[in-house]
């Protein structure tokens, strides 16, 4: 069952737009949202929970988030936090337990003592990495039932990015939580993502089961001299390194590979350094 629906999804800058965004976010399990910078995550995120001004529709549970935002069960973490930078801990606590329904102020603390968050610090205070971690706190003690990420490991150091990840693995053993999740850390992905949405110049280009998305490509390798035996047509990006050339292929259009050829090891991040490169 899906979650989330987001269907034809448009959004017009003067140098940069959605085109017909169309993907859903399953119930129960972790989506990553993955793209080259400025390709359309955070435009995307913002339209999902209403950021934006955008057309097409984002359908949540039988609520189109576009006409009904429903903040009490969806939790955001992202850069442009919706926290006034004076307030201290506990007036974040205060407002939050007026705005939201089922805030559980002890979780909250909790939370907070966990990431080592003093209480009478200011907003403004914090680092970007605590300033996630509170986001997190927040999300979590007003019981989301969906968090939006958008880059949330990108200020963390390894050990709070390890841990952030084990408290999203921990916050999935209820299966009626779901997570949306952008990162360019894709370790993070091959660690918790059960499926991938890949955007590319504002358009989405494959949103697949994790691992039907590894599969779905090939990555092949050769010596300069053969690099133009390759069926062009097949290949998705190129990098021509000092002695060898490395091609992204859709594997459907390789099956058969000549022996001038080796197959590498596909990984998120290969697909993210090769697709659409041409040299
Ligand atoms: N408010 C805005 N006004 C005009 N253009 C914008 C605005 N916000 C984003 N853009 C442009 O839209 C494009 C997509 O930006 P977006 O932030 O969605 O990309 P992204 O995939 O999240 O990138 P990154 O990985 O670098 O965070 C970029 O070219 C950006 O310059």
């Amino acid at each position: 069952m899906n979650r989330v629906e987001i269907k034809n999804l448009n959004k017009k800058y003067s140098n940069f737009s959605l085109k017909n965004v169309t993907f859903s976010i399953p119930n129960g399990y972790v989506t990553g949202f993955i793209g080259k910078n400025g390709m359309g995550k955070t435009t995307t995120i913002k339209s999902i929970i209403s950021l934006n001004h955008y057309d097409g529709s984002v359908i949540f549970s039988n609520t189109n988030l576009h006409e009904n935002f429903d903040n009490q069960k969806i939790g955001v973490i992202m850069d442009d936090s919706f926290l006034a930078k004076d307030w201290d801990i506990t007036l974040v606590n205060k407002a939050m337990k007026v705005g939201y329904d089922n805030w559980n102020e002890e979780l909250f603390y909790s939370y907070l003592i966990r990431f080592s968050i003093n209480k009478k610090m200011k907003v403004k205070e914090l680092s970007r990495g605590m300033k996630i971690k509170l986001m997190l706190a927040i999300a979590l003690s007003h019981r989301a039932e969906l968090l939006v990420l958008d880059e949330p490991t990108s200020g963390l150091d390894p050990s709070m990015r390890e841990e952030f990840c084990e408290i999203i693995s921990e916050y999935m053993e209820d299966e009626n939580h779901t997570v949306l999740f952008s990162t360019h850390i894709t370790q993070d992905l091959e660690s918790i993502a059960d499926y991938i949405v890949f955007i590319d110049e504002g358009k989405i280009i494959l949103s697949l089961e994790k691992d039907e998305f590894l599969e779905y490509f090939k990555i092949l390798k050769c010596d300069l001299e053969h690099q133009n035996t390759i069926n062009e047509s097949a290949v998705l990006g190129k990098k021509i390194n000092q002695h060898s050339v490395e091609f992204l292929v859709r594997a459907d259009d390789m099956k058969a590979v000549s022996n001038k050829f080796i197959e590498d090891k596909v990984s998120i991040d290969r697909i993210m350094v090769l697709y659409g490169r041409k040299k």
